[in-house]
Formats: C-alpha cells, structure tokens, sequence
C-alpha cells in the first residue's frame, strides 16, 4: 500500500472545509501505487480521490500535472479532474505535504491484459500525445539520460548487493545510451509511465487513463517504447509479439510513427527499461522498512533491457514497417 504520510480525521476535515465536495462519510487509504500517498474518499457527494504528494513530486510542477488533466479532459480524453478550492486552488497542504482532490474515474485495471486491450492502450497514448500538442506548460523529463545518471551515481555503488556484475553492465550501457540517445525525433508532452495500474477498462474497453505524475515533454516514440516494456511482455520475461504488434497497430491508427521513429524503438526501448529498472533499484536500497508499499522488483527490468539489447529490427516488436 502506498501510505507514506498518515493524516488524522481532523486534518482531513479541515482540509475538505475549503472545497465545495459534500459531507466526509469515510476514508482509507489506498492499497496500490508507488510514489505518493493516495485515499479514497466517500462525501455525501461523489467519491474523491486525495493525492498527498512524495518524495519524487516537486511541487513546482504540480500546475504542469494538474493543468495538463484538466487540458486533456477539455479535448475530451477520459481522465481524472482536479478539483478547484473556494479560493481556485488547485493544491493544498495536508500533513504537512502537497495534496489535491481529483474526481473519482469508474474502472479497474487488468492484471492480465491481452492483445485487444494492448491496442486500445496504443490507440489511447496516441490521442493523448495529438490531444496535448497545445498544452503550454512545459517540462522537461527529470528521468532522461542526466537523471539516470544522478540514480546511477546514487545506487550503481552498491549495484552488486543485487547481483553480481550489474555494476559493469550498467555502467556500459549507460556509456552506450549516452553516444547513441536519439535527438531529432518529434516531441510532445508523453505520459512517461503508462503502466497497466495506470489505464482502466470497464469490462472490456478502455475507460480511462490515470497517474500524469511523470508526464513531460520528450520524444513521443519514447512513450511508444515505455509501453511496450510495460504492457507487451509475459510474467515469464518472454516478449508477446502478438502484443507488441497490436499496440503498436492501435498507436499508428492514429499517429504513424515516422521512419526515424520506428528506427528508433529498439534504442528507445532500452533507455526506458533502463530507466524503471534505475528508479527500482534506487526504491529498493533506500525505501524505508516501515513504508506501507510493495517494492518492485529492478531485475525484471534488467531482462527487458538485456532483450532489447538483442533486437536487431524494429519489425521483431510486431511492427508492420512499410516497404
Ligand atoms: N482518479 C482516480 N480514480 C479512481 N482510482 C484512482 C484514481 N487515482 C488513483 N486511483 C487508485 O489509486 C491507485 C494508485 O494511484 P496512482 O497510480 O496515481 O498512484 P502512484 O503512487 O502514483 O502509483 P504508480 O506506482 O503507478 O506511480 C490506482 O491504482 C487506483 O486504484
Ligand atoms: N510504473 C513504475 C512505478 C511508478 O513509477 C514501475 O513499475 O516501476
């Protein structure tokens, strides 16, 4: 559970009295997630979402992540909506954190997706990087090549606790990703972690998309390669060709990928595993015995990027290249 930050009944309420929601009937916190302390809400009214945000959210970017919902919601992408104070606030203080109130999205995730579902998610993450291309905030990707190497310098010393040679092996890729990082692709704001605990479905069909907590601005074919490593490999750490060829059908249903985009992929798909598998290892070495949070596990994302690193065309991920 992710439960960083406890908050008292009267806190809470105190904190409610300055939006316009209802009565508070009851509230727990919620057993999932990762990065910031979440809580659902029951009022009189609709069922609330309360974010109290961690250790990796500045609160200098919450106008980006909260602007940029209240954008996409406006071009008419299901997403959640931050709720304004009296005063048109969108961000509060809750415990001494950051914390905001979103509306409540009907939905569940799935733990075990199938090709369908993969393109929906494809389709989804196109129209959001086509429905954000006027949002005019910006921000820039912390976790991109300089931010692997600030976790790098922080974890890769005791790398080896892990397994044995991970030193060696990352900072060799590190090397490699630093000379081969593609710089002329289309940018655009990307979502940056759409996992499977961040899409929901309602039965079959895609309702809605959560968590913009990473979203910033870089390439959009990296966002096209972050979802294939999470959404498009078995439990047993093989690839799902089946997978990865419907996502990548349902993302260029609505936007094609260039040439050089496609090209790209099998490096973009490294810098992405590199980068879940460095903010893992970093949570795994420094999360506190206490939290009430389920660690994930880096090494998952070692064998993801040991099999991109194998990939010699980007038609082996299931993508239909044009001749
Ligand atoms: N707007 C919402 N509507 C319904 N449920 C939500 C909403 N926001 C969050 N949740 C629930 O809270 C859980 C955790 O939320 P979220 O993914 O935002 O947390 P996180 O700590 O940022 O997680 P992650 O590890 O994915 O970064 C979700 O899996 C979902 O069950
Ligand atoms: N989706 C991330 C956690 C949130 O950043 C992971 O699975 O490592």
């Amino acid at each position: 559970m992710a439960v960083y930050t406890d908050i008292s009944e009267t806190d809470l309420r105190a904190f409610l009295a300055q939006y316009d929601v209802g009565e508070l009937t009851s509230y727990k916190g919620i057993a999932e997630g990762v990065e910031n302390s979440n809580f659902l809400l029951h009022t009189t009214r609709d069922p609330l979402i309360l974010t109290l945000y961690e250790k990796r959210v500045d609160a200098g970017d919450l106008p980006f992540f909260l602007g940029l919902m209240q954008h996409l919601a406006e071009k008419g992408l299901s997403c959640p909506l931050p709720l304004p104070r009296h005063d048109g606030r969108l961000t509060g203080e809750l415990s001494g954190r950051p914390a905001a109130l979103i509306s409540f999205l009907e939905g569940m995730w799935l733990r075990k997706p199938e090709a369908a579902h993969c393109g929906q998610v494809g389709r989804a993450l196109a129209e959001l990087h086509l429905a954000a291309q006027d949002f005019s905030i910006r921000r820039p990707n912390a976790l991109s090549l300089d931010g692997w190497l600030d976790l790098w310098a922080k974890a890769g010393p005791r790398a080896d606790e892990v397994q044995e040679g991970l030193q060696a092996e990352i900072s060799d890729e590190l090397d490699h990703l630093s000379g081969h990082w593609p710089k002329d692709l289309p940018t655009g704001v990307i979502h940056a972690d759409l996992f499977q605990d961040n899409v929901f479905f309602l039965g079959d069909r895609l309702s809605g998309l959560i968590d913009f907590y990473f979203a910033c601005n870089d390439m959009l074919a990296y966002d096209v390669a972050i979802c294939l490593n999470a959404w498009c490999f078995q439990p047993d750490g093989s690839y799902n060709f089946a997978k990865g060829a419907a996502l990548l059908a349902g993302y260029q249903s609505v936007r094609p990928l260039s040439a050089n985009e496609q090209a790209a992929l099998p490096i973009l798909a490294r810098g992405s595993a590199l980068r879940f598998f460095l903010t893992r290892l970093y949570d795994w070495q420094t999360t506190p015995e206490g939290a009430l949070v389920v660690k994930k596990d880096p090494l998952e994302y070692l064998r993801k990027l040991r099999f991109h690193r194998a990939i010699v065309s980007p038609s082996e991920y299931g993508l239909e290249i044009a001749s």
